[in-house]
């Protein structure tokens, strides 16, 4: 390993025997560590979208909207190749302990969105559960390095604030990009097992529930865009899942509209539902746990000119040997209970590779 790329790793390492904030990514399909240090252990709450730094906001307002601002941080930024951090690193067995809903819980819950959809007038919901394991002598960083390596093509992070806790995850999912005079947001739902090519059929469900995403996302940023560009809907790997995406785009001339689109985005249909706040509510009643910071999104604001914001999807919290997988799925009128159980198994299992 390059000698600068130790003295990086050793930075997060030092960082968290210190019980330092933190954050540390890698954008999708880039091979550049981006590190930010805070030097205080103050907790710093993003009070509004002219902050330079890097965000860090839950699903919904039980939890704060925060920030590592770039003025109370130190910035380290490496290259790597991927043979260097492949620490052929064993997968372990590790032991589910819980479940916020076991199978039997999750298809009744399942039932329920479906019912809920069926005598209101809403759409979607996305429902949850978090699953614990446990494993002793957890590591970080080699865990790190193993997501960095198997999921090439996703905002891979670790963020860590004594304060609340340590989150890692794998996001194939844009929330919010704007660079260049350019705003670029994504539908992205739907799911399958990749099993050798993208080349696949969706059924109508899949294609539906995709599609009130696009449809929503259309919605909500015409008003403020003078064109709207799509691309898609097109299939893209994700670990060993499919989703179905659409790229979508519009040109920017004002600088004031973060603030603006992440409020009317967030959630959006792909991690809450549609209508937008009777699908939170239902998932806030119904669901059982609280989501805290999974669904809700991360990344850079203002920095260099750019902001980039990622779905906190694909995640996981650690606390000590305990580690808690978030992972969830959109139900619709045609959800079958057990196939969306499958799902968050599908879904679990990507994480566990890691572990
Ligand atoms: C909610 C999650 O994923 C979201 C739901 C998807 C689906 O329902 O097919 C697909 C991608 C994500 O937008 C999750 O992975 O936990």
């Amino acid at each position: 390993m390059q000698q600068q790329l130790v003295n990086f790793f050793n930075e997060i390492e030092q960082a968290l025997i210190a019980k330092k904030p933190f954050v540390v990514f890698n954008k999708p399909n880039k091979n550049g560590l981006t590190l930010y240090k805070q030097n205080s252990l103050e907790l710093f709450e993003l009070e509004n979208y002219h902050q330079k730094g890097f965000v860090f906001a839950p699903f919904s307002s039980s939890e704060k909207q925060l920030i590592f601002p770039e003025s109370e941080c130190e910035k380290l930024t490496t290259t790597f190749n991927f043979e260097e951090i492949n620490n052929n690193k064993q997968k372990e067995v590790i032991e589910i302990i819980s479940s916020s809903k076991n199978e039997k819980e999750y298809n009744n819950l399942v039932s329920d969105a479906v019912n809920f959809i069926n005598t209101t007038s809403a759409e979607k919901v996305v429902v949850s559960r978090k699953e614990i394991v446990s494993k002793s002598n957890f590591e970080v960083i080699a865990t790190f390095k193993k997501m960095l390596n198997n999921y090439k093509n996703a905002f891979v992070y670790c963020w860590h604030h004594p304060k609340v806790g340590l989150w890692m995850g794998a996001s194939p999912e844009r929330f919010l990009n704007i660079e260049n005079g350019e705003f670029k947001t994504m539908s992205l739902a739907g799911t399958q097992v990749y099993v050798d090519t993208v080349k696949v059929n969706w059924k109508e469900k899949e294609k539906e529930e995709q599609r009130y995403v696009t449809d929503f996302i259309i919605d909500s940023v015409s008003p403020i865009f003078k064109e709207v560009k799509i691309k898609g809907p097109y299939t893209v790997k994700a670990g060993s899942l499919l989703h179905l995406r659409t790229d979508i785009l519009a040109k920017v001339t004002s600088n004031d509209l973060i603030e603006k689109l992440a409020l009317k985005l967030h959630p959006t249909p792909a991690v809450c539902g549609l209508p937008k706040q009777k699908a939170k509510d239902f998932i806030i009643k119904n669901e059982g746990y609280n989501r805290t910071y999974y669904t809700g999104f991360l990344g850079e604001l203002n920095i260099e000119n750019s902001t980039n914001f990622y779905v906190n999807l694909r995640c996981m919290q650690i606390d000590n040997s305990t580690i808690s997988i978030y992972i969830g799925g959109g139900i619709t009128k045609s959800s079958i209970a057990k196939l969306e159980w499958n799902e968050t198994v599908s879904k679990a299992e990507i994480m566990k590779k890691v572990l």
